[in-house]
C-alpha cells in the first residue's frame, strides 16, 4: 500500500517527432478523448515550433502546455534559442530539463542544467528535472553516486519557495526507447527509494515528501500501471508511447485508476 498520495503526473515528450499537422491531430485526439479527473495532472510537450499550434489546441482543456527544453537567459544573444519567457508567452506551465537526450547527446552539463532549473523556476515555469543513469554507470554500481551528484547539482542553489514548482524524473538512460533492455517496475521503485533518500537530504524530509518523482523509460499501455502502482512512482514522462493518442490515453487511464485505487486505501 502506498503511504501518501501525491498527484498523478503523465507527460507526453513528443521529441522531435510530428509535423504540425500531425501535432494538431494528436493534441486534438488526446484532448477529445481525455477523462482525466483533478487529480491526475497531463502534460503534452511538442517540439518549440509546435507549441502554438498545440497550445490552441489544449486551450480550455485539462491538459497543460510544456516544453522540452529552455536557455538559462531572459533574453539576448543566444542564436537559436528559447527563453522561459517566450515559453510562458505561448502558455507553457511545464518545462523539462536535464533530459539524458540532451545531457548525452548534446553535452549539457551539470552546471549548465543547474543554471536552467534556476532559471526556469524563478521566471515562473515549473520545472521536470530528468536524472538517470547510463548501462555502463549501472553495470558498474555506480548508479547510486551519478544520481547523487545530479541530484546536488542539479538543485544546488535552488530556493525552498520554490520548491512546489519542482518535479523529478527518473529516466535511466538505457531503458528509453530501447527494445533491448527495460526497467522492471521492481528496479524503478528501488532507484525511486534512493531518489527519495538524496532528496531529503539535500531538501529535507518535508519537501523530499512533498516532491514528485516520476519515472520514464519504455513506459507503454501494457506497462504503465507495473510503474504507477509502485510506492513512490507519481507519474510518467512518456516518450514513444505519447506518439499515439490511444496509447497515450491508455496510460493517462491508467493513472486514474492507481491514484482512484489509492485513494480508497488510504
Ligand atoms: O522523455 C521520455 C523518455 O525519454 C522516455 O522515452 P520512451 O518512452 O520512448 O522510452
Amino acid at each position: 500500500m502506498k503511504t501518501e498520495i501525491r498527484q498523478k503526473f503523465i507527460v507526453g515528450n513528443w521529441k522531435m517527432h510530428t509535423t504540425s499537422f500531425e501535432a494538431q491531430q494528436l493534441a486534438k485526439g488526446i484532448v477529445d478523448g481525455l477523462a482525466a479527473p483533478d487529480h491526475v495532472t497531463v502534460v503534452l510537450c511538442p517540439p518549440f515550433p509546435y507549441l502554438p499550434i498545440v497550445g490552441d489546441m489544449l486551450r480550455g482543456s485539462r491538459v497543460a502546455l510544456g516544453a522540452q527544453n529552455v536557455y538559462p537567459e531572459t533574453e539576448g544573444a543566444f542564436t537559436g534559442e528559447v527563453s522561459p519567457n517566450m515559453l510562458l508567452d505561448l502558455d507553457c506551465k511545464y518545462v523539462i530539463v536535464g533530459h539524458s537526450e540532451r545531457r548525452h547527446k548534446l553535452g549539457e552539463s551539470e552546471a549548465f542544467i543547474n543554471r536552467k532549473v534556476k532559471c526556469a523556476l524563478d521566471s515562473g515555469l515549473d520545472v521536470i528535472l530528468c536524472v538517470g543513469e547510463t548501462l555502463e554507470q549501472r553495470q558498474g554500481g555506480r548508479t547510486e553516486a551519478v544520481l547523487d551528484h545530479q541530484l546536488s547539482t542539479g538543485l544546488d542553489g535552488v530556493s525552498s519557495d520554490m520548491l512546489s514548482h519542482l518535479s523529478v524524473a527518473y529516466e535511466p538512460v538505457w531503458a528509453i526507447g530501447n527494445d533491448e533492455h527495460h526497467a522492471t517496475p521492481q528496479q524503478a521503485h528501488d532507484t525511486h527509494v534512493l531518489i527519495r533518500r538524496k532528496l531529503t537530504q539535500i531538501l529535507g524530509a518535508t519537501w523530499s515528501e512533498e516532491l514528485s518523482v516520476h519515472y520514464g523509460g519504455s513506459v507503454e499501455p501494457g506497462n504503465a500501471a507495473a510503474f504507477l502502482g509502485q510506492d513512490g512512482i507519481d507519474g510518467v514522462l512518456i516518450g514513444g508511447a505519447s506518439l499515439k493518442a490511444d496509447e497515450f490515453l491508455a496510460i493517462v487511464n491508467a493513472g486514474i485508476c492507481e491514484t482512484e485505487a489509492e485513494m480508497q486505501t488510504a
